[in-house]
């Protein structure tokens, strides 16, 4: 299978979000993949620090005073003192594509050497369809050099658009505190040469740090929850936007890849502190995951925020026993959403109608899905 062309006008349809509680010195070694981009800083912390970024970039960058001016009496649903703030940065973009990736991460090399241009392939990961419903044993059938097998159906060879490309990180890898006390030398060494799609009906841990989606696609349901300051929960906020948004998309007929491309995570985060932020989570999520494996979406939901304002709707119901937050969080996904809205109204959707809806839609409108 040939190689999607990646348009050459790709810098009028991706905006790059950088969260930041620190400085933007990592963007000169990304400099060669990223100038020609448009990058959206949000500035977390003390709104009066002044975030320095190399000469030559294009961007725009967020406090958490222009947060508070942009979404008034929302703006609290957007988390304070947590990389979840990035989340804010997908609202305000108009593009079609948006990359994200944390300031401690570097261009990384793959074995032969080459410095790996992360935003290419990402790119490349969703501008080819997605196998969600048949899992292709050698891997990703659109990569140079491969295809569809033997036995693969040749009906369902289109494949389902690409909403999310997930990349993955050498050197410190994204383990959780416990994991991470108990190995604190471990270190991520192992390139593997794949690109795959997460299969129809499973979930997975995305991992904020170097993702790629599809705004248009599944934008409105990237929320990264109410984390951080005052909150009992941090660093499950990417891991909610995934969870949220691999429901969605498998209800909505849409694919999610996981693998190459590789960033070089430079720091490891205070494991203790970690602990702390995550200590509710590793219990929660014992029962979130159960919850989200049984969420049925209704089929007169076909847009993103239809989709979304009902599984809000499920989280009050049938979180609130774990704990009075779920309730909290089920209003933040209501404000996000709205607050979604109001700032992409072109965006905002009547339901997908038939016509419009790309063949895996048709699918879900037809109950073939
Ligand atoms: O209060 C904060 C803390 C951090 N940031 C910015 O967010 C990213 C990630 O921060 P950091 O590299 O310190 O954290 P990690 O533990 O390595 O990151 C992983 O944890 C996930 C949980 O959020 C995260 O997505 C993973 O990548 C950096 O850019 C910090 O500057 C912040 O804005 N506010
Ligand atoms: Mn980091």
């Amino acid at each position: 299978m040939g190689h999607p062309v990646v348009p050459s006008n790709l810098e009028e349809e991706l905006d790059i979000v950088i969260p930041t509680i620190r400085n933007l010195d990592f963007l000169e070694q990304w400099r060669p993949f990223f100038q020609r981009y448009h990058l959206i800083v949000i500035q977390d912390g003390d709104p009066k620090r002044t975030v320095k970024l190399p000469q030559g970039f294009d961007y725009e960058l967020y406090t958490r005073l222009d947060i508070e001016k942009i979404l008034g009496d929302k703006a609290w649903c957007i988390s304070f003192k947590d990389s979840a703030c990035r989340c804010f940065g997908y609202m305000v973009s108009k593009k079609r594509y948006i990359y994200t990736i944390d300031d401690d991460c570097f261009v990384a090399k793959d074995p032969s050497g080459e410095s790996i241009n992360a935003l290419q392939q990402h790119i490349r990961n969703l501008l080819t369809p997605s196998t969600p419903r048949f899992f292709n044993t050698l891997y990703d059938p659109f990569a140079e050099g491969a295809d569809f097998v033997r036995g693969y159906p040749f009906s369902w060879r289109q494949g389902a658009p690409t909403a999310v490309s997930h990349g993955l990180w050498l050197n410190i890898p994204d383990y959780d505190a416990p994991t991470q006390m108990v190995k604190p030398h471990e270190r991520n060494t192992r390139y593997v040469d794949a690109v795959m799609t997460i299969p129809k009906g499973t979930l997975f841990p995305m991992c904020g740090m170097n993702l790629a989606f599809d705004r248009e696609l599944i934008g409105p349901a990237m929320y990264f929850g109410l984390m951080g300051d005052g909150q009992p929960l941090g660093r499950y906020d990417d891991m909610w936007a995934g969870w949220c948004s691999k429901v969605i998309c498998d209800h909505l007929g849409l694919g999610v890849k996981t693998g190459k491309p590789y960033i070089w995570h430079s720091k490891a985060s205070n494991p203790f502190v970690n602990l702390k932020k995550e200590f509710h989570g590793i219990f929660w999520q014992e029962d979130i995951i159960p919850f989200f494996e049984d969420v049925q979406l209704p089929a007169s939901a076909t847009s993103v925020a239809e989709c979304y304002r009902h599984l809000a709707k499920e989280v009050r119901e049938k979180l609130q026993k774990l704990d009075g937050y779920f309730l909290k969080l089920a209003d933040a996904m209501e404000a996000w959403i709205d607050a979604w809205e109001q700032l992409n109204p072109a965006e905002a959707p009547a339901a997908l109608s038939e016509s419009k809806a790309p063949p895996a839609q048709h699918a879900l409108a037809n109950g073939k899905a």
